[in-house]
């Protein structure tokens, strides 16, 4: 007789492509989303339940060691975004679950109870209070009525275990949600037609719909949020903000928490210590935050109330994870809302291509702001070739002068280059020799305040080379600029001058960075330098000259979506200049003034540049019109990389997609792997999933597959 016995079925928490089953707990029904702790080789490792199912009688089972949790630690449709992710990326379900957890839960520490928000005398107080009241139980009493709640911090810290006291004997209640709802400061800004339409739209949005909010820089996109999101705020509901970075939460909390009071708003970041972490995850999760805002990993944050999802930057590759799952934040954010039933909006002042495309189809609502919301115009851009001109450190005399008179006139200068560190390469005068990584395929750039040589790709570092490692000669120079170079090349000539460096070195974290941006709003004449770190979202009113030091690096990289990220880089950091009364220009130096691209992007407009991009992708077969996935190898030795890649190739499901390949990858050697890829291609990611899954099983299954590292990108963002 063939009698099927009961498994239960464990994502356990280790990057394996497979689920395990263990005996069920004799008693109690465990329900999917819980965490247990389970048996796991020489020892232990959480893992979520996914649910029972029924198993061959002749398996012995290991028992589950310790049920962790009472209830899921995520809601049904949080748990299903996780089961999509991990199947639409291939991953191992257990991996994405750690991912999706706060570090403490993903250890299997205890669910934190949410702390009352506040207290109140119980309803049938009248039966429960004692006859005699001590001297302590009378001051409490005092302080607490019935139909209005005190918060904690507001009971005077002598009565607290009174307190404690009282709630166990059922006198007292502790609340856990506030009651009533938000009352909001509506905007303090009258708003403008098409941001009052936006608003309405979005206000009506009722189930699932995506939204692009396209609104050109400075015009007022983040008071369309707020206005939005003001109704379900104000009936008890939660919003979720998804930002790319962390540098950009403080001003979002601040605007957020001056709208909505500073208790109702949160930001979730991976600067927060763990403990920290749980606790407005925690906090969130038991309704207590009603706006919160987040970098990636809050796509996951339950929130039992969600009404409404914004993405804002929604084009900055940040929203992709580059390591470990590779999953998107705003793709799965989509998903999200759609599982969940709720409006999403994507907002940018440019979308990703991606998303216009979307928009084009009708997939997405179009939401559109043309105009400053202020009344500053956009500022007019200028190219600078440069061409024979007379460089000092990278900077023309063309923008040299121009930063004289922005100066003279008491406005502040921004200069954008996106290199840290001095210099980006070392090399021989004599030979020519660039001095490398010995670990990658890059050259070590040059950081002097340190006096390291640093590799960007792998952190490795030596000293200033003695003697040129090909030919021995000492003549040693650096070539090109960083923004360590820019600073110093700019405090020479303007020495009275302010001058600030905004990049990861400069800056080591987000709250000086804050301090940063204080500072610079504060003072007038002032120029200052810096990375990407700059470009993003930040209000700068009394910038007025804008330099893009060199735009050129855009143009001349092998992955296929550099340009597209070289136009939003410049009409991003463009849109820094002249945001108030005082008029801004943009100064754009090129080697390459001819180049199209560049010439419809000074003609101001993101639209034009972009839609000749799309242009491109659709006649190349590239995404958005095309499904991409990047199947990666990396070994030590290259053939072993080769030799797997070749055997992949081999089991590729016919017809269903195309291959290209192997090819070495943009970085052939990083931190001593060798590296190399396939580019599959199918003509839509229905027929790419299809494809994947019928292929992944046989790749595991490959021998060479276990002399190498193998990982796949489906919809890779930045080709490395
Ligand atoms: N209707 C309005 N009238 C006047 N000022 C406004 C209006 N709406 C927004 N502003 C102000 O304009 C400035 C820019 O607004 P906001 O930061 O919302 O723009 P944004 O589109 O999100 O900007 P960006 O994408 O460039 O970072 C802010 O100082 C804001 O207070
Ligand atoms: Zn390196």
């Amino acid at each position: 007789m063939n009698v099927e016995n009961t498994c239960i079925q464990i994502a356990v928490m280790v990057p394996l492509r497979r689920i395990f089953s263990y005996a069920p707990p004799p008693e109690g029904r465990l329900q999917p989303g819980m965490r247990v702790r389970v048996p796991f080789g020489k020892g232990s490792r959480v893992g979520i339940v996914l649910g029972y199912a029924s198993c061959p009688p002749d398996i012995t089972l290991k028992p589950i060691g310790q049920v962790l949790d009472a209830h899921p630690v995520l809601p049904p449709a949080l748990q299903q975004l996780v089961q999509f992710g991990a199947a639409y990326y291939h991953h191992p379900i257990g991996d994405a679950w750690a991912t999706a957890l706060p570090t403490l839960l993903r250890q299997g520490r205890p669910l934190p109870e949410p702390a009352p928000q506040g207290y109140r005398l119980s309803i049938d107080e009248a039966r429960t209070v004692p006859r005699r009241l001590g001297k302590l139980q009378q001051a409490l009493r005092e302080q607490l009525t019935t139909n209005r709640v005190v918060r904690a911090t507001a009971i005077p810290k002598e009565l607290l275990p009174t307190l404690r006291q009282a709630v166990r004997r059922g006198w007292i209640e502790a609340v856990m949600e506030d009651t009533p709802p938000t009352q909001a400061t509506p905007s303090p800004h009258c708003l403008n037609a098409e941001q009052a339409s936006a608003v309405t739209q979005l206000r009506m949005a009722r189930g699932f719909s995506a939204w692009l909010l396209e609104g050109v820089t400075g015009s007022g996109k983040t008071e369309v949020y707020l206005e939005a999101i003001r109704p379900h705020l104000e009936s008890g509901a939660q919003i979720l903000v998804l930002v790319p970075e962390i540098g950009l939460t403080p001003q979002l909390v601040e605007r957020c928490q001056m709208r909505f009071g500073a208790r109702r708003v949160a930001a979730l970041h991976s600067a927060q210590s763990d403990g920290e972490r749980l606790r407005i995850w925690a906090a969130a999760a038991a309704g207590q935050i009603q706006v919160i805002i987040g970098t990636r990993s809050a796509v996951f944050l339950p929130l039992p109330r969600l009404a409404m999802i914004v993405v804002d930057e929604e084009h900055d590759p940040s929203f992709k994870q580059q390591n470990g799952w590779h999953y998107s934040a705003r793709d799965l954010a989509i998903q999200r809302a759609s599982l969940e039933n709720i409006p999403i909006v994507l907002g940018s002042a440019t979308p990703s291509l991606e998303s216009l495309c979307n928009a084009q189809k009708g997939r997405y609502r179009h939401l559109q702001l043309r105009q400053r919301a202020t009344s500053a115009d956009l500022p007019g851009m200028t190219i600078v070739p440069l061409r024979r001109e007379n460089l000092q450190g990278g900077i023309s005399t063309t923008l040299l002068t121009a930063c004289k008179e922005t100066l003279e006139a008491g406005n502040q200068v921004l200069l954008f280059l996106n290199r840290r560190g001095y210099a980006p390469a070392v090399l021989c005068h004599d030979c020519g020799h660039v001095v490398q990584c010995p670990r990658c395929s890059a050259p070590m750039t040059w950081h002097r305040q340190q006096e390291r040589l640093r590799c960007h790709h792998c952190g490795h570092e030596s000293r200033w080379p003695q003697a040129c490692p090909a030919c021995h000669s000492a003549a040693l120079i650096t070539a090109g600029q960083g923004t360590e170079q820019l600073e110093e090349v700019l405090r020479q000539r303007f020495p009275q001058t302010p001058i600030w460096r905004i990049d990861r070195d400069a800056l080591h974290d987000r709250d000086a960075l804050a301090t940063a941006v204080a500072d610079i709003r504060q003072n007038r004449a002032a120029i200052l330098v810096g990375t990407q770190m700059l470009a993003k979202g930040h209000h700068f009113p009394a910038v007025t000259l804008v330099g893009i030091i060199n735009t050129d690096q855009g143009l001349f990289s092998a992955d296929f979506r550099a340009p597209e990220r070289l136009l939003q880089t410049v009409v991003q950091v463009a849109g820094r200049a002249g945001r108030e009364e005082r008029p801004g220009q943009v100064l754009l130096q090129t080697h390459l003034p001819e180049h199209p691209l560049l010439q419809s992007l000074a003609r101001g407009d993101y639209r034009p540049p972009a839609e000749a991009l799309l242009n491109e992708r659709r006649a190349a077969g590239l995404p958005p019109f095309a499904a991409l996935t990047l199947l990666r190898a990396e070994a030590h030795q290259r053939y072993r990389v080769d030799a797997f890649l070749s055997a992949a190739c081999q089991c590729v499901p016919p017809a269903l997609v195309e291959i290209s390949g192997p090819l070495p990858s943009l970085m052939e050697r990083r931190a001593g792997f060798e590296r190399a890829e396939l580019w599959i291609q199918a003509p839509n990611r229905t027929q790419m999933q299809k494809a994947l899954n019928l292929w992944l099983p046989q790749l595991a299954g490959l021998s060479s597959a276990r002399h190498v590292r193998w990982m796949l990108d489906v919809d890779p963002l930045l080709i490395t």
